[in-house]
């Protein structure tokens, strides 16, 4: 296992890791000292007058431990305050010169060093990973033009029109302030108040309650730049972009039962997936793409290309695939690499510009300005995980925890008494579009961004029947928590707007009136590509649960573990007890998790190799029967071999074919309930298992009714 990734050879070549071994340190084989390099001789007692008198003033070794450890914290960010970074790199698949001037897209065999940072936007940074809400996902690109950050959430619209209203919305949707209530959700009457006051916010509303608000993985989300920014080339010519990650696993869900039950169980599950696919050598891929506008389209859509509460479906502006990002290392220290990096949508290279987009506006501002409180001062571009790879030379000088030592008299320009170094650039320098900008002085709103419906319905049209029930069971949660009955009809009333057949469906749940005249936006085109159903669909990487106990068929385990593990998926072991289990012919396997560690909502699918004692023992436990209906009510895929389909027909399943007698040595899938009866030969039952787990979820189940008892 390559620990933390730091072996692999590319890191050896990755210019960002060389610069950050400087300051990396694994204090093997040292000796404790005080922060002035002095040996220390006693780290465990303070300095007394006497065995039990009282400690010393003097006691210079306690003060100094004692006040570093009172000045740990740092404040956490205003929003995205939960996060998990990795390192990687990033590579152009061809030269972009036509389309932009960014030194860094130019050479397919350029290796761009990269940390990127996940994150949920709500909860605090001790909350849980699995909370409905949006996730952040940037990107600070070390290019040899400087540092780019492509500072993206994991779905393509904003709540909010204009950066304006920034304050307003986060403090609708934070805990309230007079009780702090509730941590890291959307589900209460502030937030609600807001949407309801601002209607923009309708299409963003939907993305969040769909499954994209509730990722399986951060390798398994989309990104997006939601803002519109333009590329420019050499020649100066300028057009719109919009940028998207699209991740080589697909785009997946957990269910919310899942979500629910993860935040007690595991509430790192987002950054443990991560960081264990990491260490396991599975490195998250992203393919970078683009959606590139000329200039003189730009009013060419029925909406406004500068309004953040829109996207340019793909259908109507195709996402050019451009580049793949890989993460290939894991951060060696939380504080110094995650919580430490700063990125800011202003941090851009020659080639790469800002739109008009008033959301965007506002982020210019904001970001920069909030590190300065955050990270204690103007000098945190030398923070380790912050310096470009590129030199930094300026005339700016001093301020808090200054690391640079600036040599000579000059700190200014122009000058002549160092011959006006460090000089601006004019060729190589960064130049601003020279967009032609005219108009009056105003607060107002530009008419185009009056459509607060329309996309909205769009997204709805685009989802799949069991997404559109997700949705609506997610109203549910969120608006049937809001105390205010008058801001759960309004709710109704306000979605009636995207939809009459939506909003009777949210009232149904939420004690509140259907509209009495069912409505909509008109829109009735759709864009496929939103859809989690039409993503990639692949097994590789995901986590297979096997239950077992003693009396196991060995050989249902080994066939079974050794093509899945040689397709790329992991199997973990699971048992009542923790520890060596027996087979039927007397060979020890390790159970690594017992019931009391595991459960079904950590894995992908579940598998139950045959061995008669084994299945007999299984069918006593309660525990190995939550494992079985939870991983059927998650939709999930379940194999069963031998005698464990007996298992699988007296639980609590109903209405499933499985293998029986007369398909012995058959394959028999049902609704992703794979099973097989009297063989040794697990092989194509291996196969069709593990193409059922790359359909990841397997919903017509729920839409039977009856398939589970009670
Ligand atoms: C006017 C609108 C917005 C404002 C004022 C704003 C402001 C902020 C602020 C103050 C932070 C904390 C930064 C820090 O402490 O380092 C932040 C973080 C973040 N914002 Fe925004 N934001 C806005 C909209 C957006 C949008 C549209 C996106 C997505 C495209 C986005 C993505 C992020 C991400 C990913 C982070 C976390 C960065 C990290 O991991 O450190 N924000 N935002």
């Amino acid at each position: 296992m390559a620990q933390n990734g730091h072996n692999n050879p590319n890191n050896q070549q990755n210019k960002k890791s060389k610069q950050l071994d400087q300051y990396r340190n694994d204090h093997k084989n040292s000796q404790l000292t005080t922060n002035q390099g002095m040996k220390v001789s006693n780290t465990a007692d303070s300095l007394k007058a006497g065995e039990r008198g009282p400690t010393l003033m003097e006691d210079f070794h306690f003060r100094e431990k004692m006040m570093h450890f009172d000045h740990e914290r740092i404040p956490e960010r205003v929003v995205h305050a939960r996060g998990f970074g990795a390192h990687g790199y990033f590579q152009v698949y061809e030269a972009m010169s036509e389309l932009t001037s960014a030194k860094f897209l130019q050479d397919p065999s350029v290796k761009t060093p990269v940390f990127v940072r996940f994150s949920t936007v709500v909860g605090q940074r001790g909350s849980a990973d699995t909370v409905r809400d949006v996730r952040g996902f940037a990107t600070k690109f070390y290019t040899e033009d400087g540092n780019y950050d492509l500072v993206a959430n994991n779905m393509p619209v904003f709540f909010i029109q204009d950066g304006m209203k920034f304050p307003d919305f986060v403090h609708s949707i934070k805990p309230e302030p007079h009780n702090e209530i509730p941590q890291a959700t959307a589900a209460h009457d502030s937030l609600w108040d807001f949407v309801v006051n601002n209607t923009e916010s309708a299409h963003m509303m939907l993305w969040l309650l769909s499954d994209r608000g509730i990722p399986r993985s951060f390798r398994m989300m989309e990104g997006f730049g939601v803002n519109t920014f333009r590329f420019v080339n050499a020649e100066g010519k300028g057009r719109f972009v919009k940028f998207h990650w699209k991740p080589l696993l697909g785009t997946h869900s957990l269910t919310w039962d899942e979500a629910q039950k993860l935040n007690g169980a595991d509430p790192d599950f987002l950054r443990r997936d991560l960081w264990d696919a990491i260490n396991q050598g599975d490195y998250p891929e992203f393919e970078l793409g683009v959606q590139i506008l000329e200039e003189e389209d730009e009013f060419a859509f029925d909406f406004d290309i500068l309004d953040p509460t829109k996207f340019w479906p793909e259908e109507q502006v195709p996402v050019k695939i451009i580049g793949k990002m890989t993460l290939d290392q894991n951060q060696d220290n939380f504080f110094a690499e995650t919580e430490q990096v700063a990125f800011h949508p202003g941090h851009v290279v020659p080639g790469i510009d800002f739109s008009n987009d008033p959301l965007l506006q506002g982020r210019l501002f904001s970001y920069l300005d909030t590190q300065l409180l955050r990270l204690g001062g103007p000098n945190f571009h030398e923070i380790p995980i912050n310096r470009p790879i590129a030199p930094v030379k300026n005339n700016q000088r001093e301020g808090f925890h200054r690391m640079a030592i600036d040599k000579g008299a000059v700190s200014y320009s122009a000058n002549s008494l160092r011959e006006n170094a460090p000089e601006p650039d004019p060729e190589q320098g960064y130049r601003h579009h020279a967009e032609k900008v005219e108009g009056r002085k105003t607060r107002k709103r530009s008419d185009s961004f009056n459509d607060h419906y329309r996309q909205a319905t769009l997204f709805w049209n685009s989802m799949s029947l069991p997404e559109k029930e997700h949705i609506i069971k997610a109203f549910h949660f969120e608006v049937g928590n809001v105390k205010d009955k008058t801001i759960r009809q309004r709710v109704v009333d306000m979605f009636n707007h995207v939809d009459g057949q939506l909003a009777g469906q949210i009232a149904t749940g939420i004690g509140v009136n259907p509209p009495e005249n069912p409505g909509g936006s008109g829109e009735t085109a759709s864009s496929p590509a939103v859809s989690q159903e039409n993503t990639i669909k692949q097994a590789a990487t995901r986590k297979v649960a096997i239950l077992i106990e003693n009396g196991f068929n060995m050989d249902d385990v080994v066939q079974v573990t050794t093509q899945l593990e040689s397709a790329g998926l992991h199997a973990d072991i699971i048992s009542k007890n923790q520890g060596m289990i027996t087979s039927a012919g007397g060979e020890q396997i390790e159970a690594v998790k017992s019931y009391a560690t595991a459960s079904s909502i950590m894995y992908d699918a579940l598998y139950i190799p045959g061995g008669k004692q084994s299945t007999d023992q299984l069918m006593t436990h309660q525990d190995a029967k939550t494992f079985v209906i939870d991983a059927f009510t998650h939709a999930k895929t379940i194999g069963a071999a031998n005698s464990a389909v007996d298992l699988l027909m007296t639980s609590d399943i109903k209405q499933i074919t499985f293998a029986d007698t007369n398909t012995a040595n058959k394959v028999v899938t049902d609704l992703g309930i794979v099973t097989i009866r009297e063989t040794n030969d697990l092989n194509a039952f291996t196969q069709e298992l593990i193409d059922n787990i790359a359909q990841h979820r397997h919903w017509a189940r729920g839409n039977i009714d009856g398939k589970i008892s009670g």
